[in-house]
């Protein structure tokens, strides 16, 4: 098959050479439905007797948004990271009769951020340690110079009662080694409420506007995921229900300018909403880097207990 291609071993070292048969591939459930495609639960079954293991599996659906390039490319991302506080990618899975591809990764068996916040009760030292990994993991992405541009709660992903992890490389990007950003040449599917302000203006991503998006990921945390106190609701609210389309994001831009942030949650304890403000600095390189915020999550931890 192809990942016995001499040239497409070279190209793709990091590729365990068994890729997993479809045959093998039993389909369970279906988790989520984006732009990007679907993500299933299978059950990759080699043995045919279910004590095969769980698996989630991505499966492309070229279209306008994204490509077969797009996703060759969150493949190729995806396996070379190396995290506990980043989804374990596992492999690949060719469907050669309908010339589809689907991307193999661990399945986390409490899904995303925003739907454990709503059901589970914990508290606030619970919601530092899971800001703590994330800081982690956008700490490893930031050495490897990645940009992740769409950190946000519902990518993030809940292992078990202690361990979330970052999903969804779909946007991911790397910074080349002369350069300190990242400039996208097409807005595609912005998430603005979640973008620093010189990606709303300049499209210009950077591990610093990954900063300010942790820190609106903090704010979702402190909120519980809250939808009546969501990011885009809260941003809505303050630019005037009115504004609609296009004009939203110079809208958005222009009351981060002026110095408007997102108000601090209910119960949100003070040197949490600080650090908020912090990763808010108009100027990104005022901004902590995540070394720094790593540091002054252990701190925060430290206090909390
Ligand atoms: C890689 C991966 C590993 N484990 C899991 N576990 C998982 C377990 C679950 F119970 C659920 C839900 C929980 C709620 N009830 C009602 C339905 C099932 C769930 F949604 C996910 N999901 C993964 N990916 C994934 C799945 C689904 C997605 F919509 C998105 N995305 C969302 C934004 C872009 S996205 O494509 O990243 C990623």
């Amino acid at each position: 098959s192809v990942s016995q291609n001499p040239v497409w071993k070279a190209l793709n070292p990091h590729h365990s050479d068994m890729p997993f048969e479809e045959r093998h591939m039993c389909y369970i459930s279906l988790l989520g439905k984006g732009n990007f495609g679907t993500v299933e639960l299978c059950r990759y079954d080699p043995l045919g007797d279910s004590t095969g293991e769980l698996v989630a599996v991505k499966k492309l659906q070229p279209n306008k948004q994204s490509t077969l390039e797009d996703f060759h490319k969150e493949v190729n991302t995806l396996s070379s990271l190396n995290c506990d506080y980043i989804v374990k990618y596992k492999g690949i899975c060719y469907s050669m009769g309908r010339l589809s591809m689907s991307l193999i990764m661990e399945y986390l068996p409490y899904g995303s951020l925003i739907s454990y916040l709503d059901k589970a009760n914990v508290n606030s030292q619970r919601l530092l340690l899971f800001a703590s990994q994330i800081c982690k993991g956008m700490k490893y992405l930031q050495d490897k110079r990645y940009v992740h541009r769409d950190l946000a709660a519902r990518n993030i992903l809940v292992a078990d009662h202690t361990l979330v992890k970052i999903a969804d490389f779909g946007l991911t990007k790397i910074v080349p080694f002369d350069k300190e950003y990242y400039r996208v040449t097409q807005p595609g599917e912005s998430p603005i409420f979640w973008y620093a302000p010189e990606s709303i203006t300049e499209l210009k991503f950077s591990s610093k506007s990954d900063v300010w998006s942790f820190g609106v990921v903090l704010h979702e945390l402190f909120s519980f995921c809250n939808t009546n106190f969501n990011p885009k609701r809260l941003c809505m609210q303050e630019i005037g229900l009115g504004v609609q389309g296009p004009s939203i994001s110079m809208y958005l831009a222009s009351i981060l300018k002026s110095g408007w942030r997102l108000p601090a949650p209910q119960q949100c304890p003070t040197k949490v909403y600080s650090l908020m403000k912090q990763c808010w600095l108009y100027s990104s390189d005022d901004r902590p880097d995540f070394s720094a915020l790593e540091e002054n999550m252990e701190t925060m931890m430290q206090e909390e207990r």
